[in-house]
Parts: structure tokens; C-alpha cells; sequence
């Protein structure tokens, strides 16, 4: 990348400082853009989803893969927990959702608990393995709540057969009037495909291991037995560690990371390891040193942290992962850019920067697929609690076998916000549906800059630096003036 006239500023830029020019480009189609990332991680579009409690767990790991991402699961999360959840992802299908079941006996108010866990729809009534049955939200309103669903339900539903064409499951769902339909093996229930779920799969790739599994991760912190819980992570078959802590470039970091290195392997980067967080080219050196594949930029940008407040400690997003690409990429390895991302524009910025992946937790707490509980705001408004990793609240919960005063004390530390309201967005309530929106972006910017791939995109992106008014210019305008 370079700066339009070649203008280079002097101070540190945030994503929302700069804007890309276009050029002049030869890529004549959105879709002929491949979003596969550069650091061999096996995602195929530049999408991580942080390592955050209220937010990464299995639904979302499991709907993030499907569509060529990754989710980290937390350092907090116990190792035979990780390890269940990582074989629970690992079982589930690479192109039909995981249905929400229940039998004809269960009630109403079973089936509204599990409809917003996940953004299908449905609830399928199952019976010896098989649907007998489809019930909606619509279906359990102005019912009591200990209505069965046999009662409910619309029965015989429309089943579509595993391994059907998906433009044909398109049109017949279109035709049938339905948004999603149960697919069946037989006449046993294999999984749920919904209409945009059937084009969806037509554009994506999941991310997927050697082996044909939906890629997993997991991020180990920089205390207690690393080696251990290392080791423990790829007898589970985690397919990519993240070593996590706030300061990355700190012995105590370096010291877990090459532990990490060491039970994985000095030459073995088929399990890629990622360490942080660093924001500077020092850092990111040291950590490939020790053993990183991959570097992970950021210190204050996100949005459940408070760092740059308490601390004055950090470094603008853009120039911080401007920088440690640069580093990495002399080293023939990677960074990804973490935290701070609240549109597409900020994660084609950060690629163009030079990071190979992007990670976003926040923006993704606000829906379905979130780990959080789902909570009404008493004006019929959705929301799920988030908070950050560095909050008195999850320092609480990650020193639990500590004692009292230990844990007192850890909390007076706290570098996070501990509790937040992410409202899901009435018109994209599911994960997928701001994947959507991210892909459709980056790929465009891609076509702006005439970039084939994430790496042409880096090495083809003109920058310039903005006002706050020039970036004001660029927000659409829903009401008149
Ligand atoms: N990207 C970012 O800007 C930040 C991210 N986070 C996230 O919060 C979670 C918790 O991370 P973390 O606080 O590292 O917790 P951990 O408890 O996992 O580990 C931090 C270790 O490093 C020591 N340490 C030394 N200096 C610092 C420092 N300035 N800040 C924090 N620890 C320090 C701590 O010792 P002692 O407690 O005795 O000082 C402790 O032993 C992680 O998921 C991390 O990614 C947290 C802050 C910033
Ligand atoms: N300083 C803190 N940083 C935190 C905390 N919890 C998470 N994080 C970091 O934020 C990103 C995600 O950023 P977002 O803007 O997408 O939400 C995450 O990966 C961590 O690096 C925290 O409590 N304090
Ligand atoms: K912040």
C-alpha cells in the first residue's frame, strides 16, 4: 500500500482517518475476488471472531465456519469443555445448519427459548429421528406457554433430500413459500436449509481442516501449565492455538509462547499458532522469534476495553497494523488486526494495511449466534450482555481456584468493560447476515483497487487521510436533512 502522493503523515492513523482511492482495474466482477487468506490458516474469508466469552462459543464457531471464518474459543473456557465443543463443531455438517429439535410432547414455551439461538426459524418436531413437524415463532403466539406442539406444529412439512443442487432447494423452498426446510438422509433428519442458506453455500467456502472438519480454535493464556493445556488443546484436535494476553511483548508472554511452540513442534506449522497482542515492529519480531505464525495487532481499540483510558497505553489501529504487517511480511509470516472494527470499511483497511485476517467480537455480541443469554429491553428490543475479557467480571471468572483475596485483588485491576447492551439489528439479526455484508464490502473495495486476492489488495491499495468531516460525508443519510 501508499499514501495518495505518496504523502506519508506523521502521526498515527485509525481506520476511521484514512480512505482508499480507486484505480484503475481489470477485475470486472465482485465475484471474481477470492477472500482466501493469505496466512494459511484455511479461512476463506478474512473473518476471526474474538476469543470473548459472551460472544464465541459453539453456535457461533459452528456458523462462522460454515461460511469460511473461525472462532476462538476462550482461555476460560475448562480444556475438557473446549475439548467437547471442539468435537461438537467437528460433527456438524459443512452446509446444513444444525437444527433446533424437540418431540411432539414438548411445550411453547420450550421451543420460543430455542428459536432465537439460532437465526433459521424453525423448530423441528422429530419423532424416532424423523420430522413430523415444523413450528414457527408465528405458530406459538397467543398459545400458553404449556401448549405441546403437537398442537402447534404444521405437520408432514416440506423435507428436503441431502445433496440436492442448492439453486434447486432455492426454488423449491420459493415456490413452497417456506424460508427453511428440514434436509433428511432417508427419512432421517440430517440438518436445515433456509433459502439464503442455499445461496449462501453457493459463495462460500467453509473453512475446513485436512481431515474435512469445520475448523476449530482455541486461545491459551500466558498462566499456569501453557505446555499443558497445549498439549490438552491438540489431543482435542484444535486446529489453530491463539496465545492471548493484553501484553503480548513481555518475557512472561514470549516464555508461553515458545512453551506453546515447543509442544507443537519447531517445524511443524500445519497447526498454526497465533500469539499477542503487540503494536509495534519490535513485538511482532520477537514473538516470530518465539515461534509465532502469525502476530495479533491491537492493544486499546476494542470496544469492551478501557487500556487507552486507564493507561494512555496503545497505538491508533491502522498505523499499529500498518506497521507489524510490514514486520511479519519480511518474515514471510502474518498479522491479523484485532479489535476496533464496527463496518466493513474498517476490516478492507485493515487488509489493506497488510493484515492477513481481521478479528471482530463486539459488533458480532449483538446477535443470535453470540454465546450470551438473549434479553428483551421492555420496548420490544432485543439485546444480548456483553463484556470485555480484561473486566472485573471475567477476571473474577478466570480466577476462580484463587482465593478471595486474590480474586479481590485481580478485579482492582480490571482493563474492561463488565457489562453492555448489543442490540441485535432487527433487519440482520444473525451472524451470517453481517457476514454478508462484510464479504459484499471487501470484495467490492477489492474491485476499487483492482485486487484480485487479499495480498493484491495490500499491495495495490492508495490511501489518503481524511478530515472528520470527509469521513461524515461518507455515512448515508436515512432521514432528509
Ligand atoms: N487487545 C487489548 O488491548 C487487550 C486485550 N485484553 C484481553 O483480556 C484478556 C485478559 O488478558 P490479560 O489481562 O493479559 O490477562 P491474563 O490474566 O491472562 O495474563 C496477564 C499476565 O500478565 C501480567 N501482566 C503484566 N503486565 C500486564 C499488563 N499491563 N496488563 C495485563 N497483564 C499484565 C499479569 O500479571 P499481574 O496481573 O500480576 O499484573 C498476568 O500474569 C485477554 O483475552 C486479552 O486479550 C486485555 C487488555 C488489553
Ligand atoms: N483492553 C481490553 N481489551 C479487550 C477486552 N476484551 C477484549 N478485548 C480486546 O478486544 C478485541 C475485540 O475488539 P472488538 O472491538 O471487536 O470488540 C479482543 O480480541 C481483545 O483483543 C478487555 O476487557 N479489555
Ligand atoms: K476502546
Amino acid at each position: 500500500m501508499r499514501f495518495l502522493g505518496d504523502a506519508r503523515p506523521a502521526h498515527d492513523l485509525t481506520y476511521s482517518d484514512v480512505f482508499m482511492v480507486p484505480n484503475r482495474s481489470s477485475v470486472g466482477s465482485r465475484l471474481e475476488v477470492d477472500l482466501t487468506t493469505p496466512d494459511a490458516v484455511g479461512t476463506t474469508i478474512p473473518i476471526v471472531v474474538a476469543n470473548m466469552t459472551a460472544i464465541s462459543g459453539r453456535r457461533m464457531a459452528e456458523t462462522v465456519a460454515r461460511r469460511g471464518g473461525l472462532a476462538v474459543l476462550p482461555q476460560d473456557i475448562p480444556t475438557d469443555v473446549v475439548g467437547e465443543v471442539v468435537r461438537w463443531i467437528k460433527a456438524r455438517h459443512p452446509v446444513y445448519d444444525t437444527p433446533i429439535t424437540l418431540l411432539p410432547t414438548s411445550t411453547v414455551g420450550e421451543a420460543l427459548a430455542l428459536l432465537t439461538k439460532r437465526a433459521h426459524g424453525i423448530v423441528i418436531v422429530v419423532e424416532d429421528g424423523a420430522p413430523i413437524g415444523v413450528v414457527t415463532d408465528g405458530a406459538c403466539q397467543d398459545v400458553d406457554r404449556f401448549t405441546q406442539l403437537s398442537q402447534v406444529m404444521a405437520p408432514d412439512p416440506l423435507t428436503v433430500p441431502a445433496g440436492t443442487d442448492l439453486p434447486k432447494i432455492f426454488d423449491v423452498l420459493t415456490e413452497a413459500r417456506v424460508s427453511a426446510a428440514p434436509v433428511v438422509e432417508g427419512d432421517r433428519l440430517v440438518g436445515v436449509i433456509t433459502r439464503k442458506g442455499a445461496l449462501r453455500s453457493a459463495l462460500y467456502q467453509p473453512a475446513m481442516n485436512a481431515r474435512g472438519e469445520l475448523l476449530t480454535s482455541a486461545a491459551v493464556g500466558i498462566n499456569g501449565d501453557v505446555a499443558g493445556k497445549t498439549a490438552a488443546l491438540l489431543e482435542h484436535g484444535v486446529d489453530v492455538l491463539v496465545v492471548d494476553t493484553a501484553h503480548g511483548h513481555q518475557e512472561k508472554a514470549i516464555e508461553a509462547l515458545q512453551a506453546v511452540r515447543s509442544v507443537v513442534g519447531s517445524g511443524r506449522h500445519e497447526i498454526p499458532v497465533v500469539a499477542g497482542n503487540v503494536v509495534t515492529a519490535a513485538g511482532t519480531r520477537e514473538l516470530i522469534e518465539a515461534g509465532a505464525d502469525v502476530v495479533k495487532v491491537g492493544v486499546g481499540p476494542g470496544a469492551m476495553c478501557t487500556t487507552r483510558m486507564m493507561t494512555g497505553v496503545g497505538r491508533p489501529q491502522f498505523s499499529a497494523v500498518e506497521e507489524c504487517a510490514d514486520e511479519a511480511r519480511a518474515f514471510g509470516k502474518h498479522v491479523w488486526a484485532d479489535g476496533g472494527v464496527r463496518h466493513p470499511r474498517d476490516i478492507a483497511l485493515a487488509l489493506a494495511a497488510g493484515a492477513a485476517n481481521v478479528m471482530v467480537g463486539s459488533w458480532f455480541a449483538g446477535t443470535y449466534e453470540s454465546a450470551g443469554d438473549i434479553h428483551d429491553d421492555g420496548q420490544g428490543r432485543l439485546y444480548k450482555e456483553s463484556f470485555g475479557m480484561a473486566s472485573a467480571r471475567a477476571v473474577k471468572a478466570r480466577t476462580s481456584t484463587q482465593s478471595n483475596f486474590e480474586r479481590a485483588r485481580a478485579g482492582l485491576f480490571e482493563e474492561g468493560i463488565s457489562s453492555s447492551r448489543m442490540y441485535l439489528d432487527p433487519v440482520r439479526p444473525g451472524v451470517e447476515d453481517l457476514i454478508d455484508g462484510i464479504v459484499a464490502g471487501v470484495r467490492s473495495a477489492c474491485t476499487y483497487a483492482g485486487a484480485r486476492t487479499v495480498d493484491e489488495l495490500h499491495d495495490r491499495a492508495v490511501l489518503g487521510v481524511q478530515s472528520a468531516a470527509g469521513y461524515e460525508e461518507g455515512r448515508p443519510q436515512p432521514t432528509s436533512w
